[in-house]
């Protein structure tokens, strides 16, 4: 696997290293050792599948508050996503920015996201299955979130039609420190 860390430090950008032959080709998604060479987790706790059936279903921003907080290892098995991280570590250098990418079924990236971050994605196309390992369990009562066109973060979602949850669409807008509170 190629590990490319992005401008939120501690989150990566992995791209599967494809083993082709005639047949088609052979590539691993995730590896204990690998990942621990790169200082990545390697806990594995819960297994998740997002699916949406039409193409601008937003969902996000979501993450659990301490001492749930958790881990994500996203990718997109079916259709396409622009996923999103924003961070909410407040003695991060880059607190409250965010960093977007389009992983798809063709690509096949997967968004490799630290402890402290919001992950939302908007599906690009219909159909779309989102995969994803989590290193600890879902715990609902910390779920957490931050709104997916608070200005304070200025995301910039590709224009569409979107379906967004009322939960989604009501979080107040954002208040650094008091959010991680
Ligand atoms: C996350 C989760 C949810 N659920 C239950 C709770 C609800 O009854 C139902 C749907 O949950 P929710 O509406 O929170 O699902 P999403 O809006 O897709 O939330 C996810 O969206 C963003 C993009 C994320 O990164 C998280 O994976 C997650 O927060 O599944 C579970 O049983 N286990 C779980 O791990």
């Amino acid at each position: 696997m190629i590990f490319r860390e992005t401008a939120l430090k501690g989150a990566y950008v992995i791209e599967p290293e494809r083993k082709e032959d005639d047949r088609g080709f052979f590539a691993r998604t995730w590896c204990r050792d690998e990942f621990a060479s790169h200082g990545l987790s390697t806990t594995l706790v819960q297994c998740n599948i997002s699916y949406n059936h039409k193409r601008g279903t937003l969902r996000g921003m979501h993450f659990q508050k301490a001492p749930h907080a958790e881990i994500k290892l996203v990718r997109c098995t079916a259709g396409a996503i622009f996923d999103v991280i924003v961070d909410l570590r407040p003695s991060s250098s880059t607190y409250t920015k965010y960093v977007s990418v389009v992983l798809s079924s063709v690509n096949r990236h997967m968004l490799y996201i630290p402890e402290g971050m919001a992950h939302g994605f908007q599906t690009l196309e219909d159909s779309t299955e989102v995969f994803y390992q989590m290193s600890h369990r879902y715990e609902g009562l910390s779920a957490g979130g931050v709104r997916w066109n608070d200005p304070q973060f200025g995301i910039a979602w590709p224009p569409d039609t979107r379906i967004i949850a009322e939960r989604d669409q009501q979080y107040p807008d954002f208040m650094p420190e008091k959010e991680l509170s």
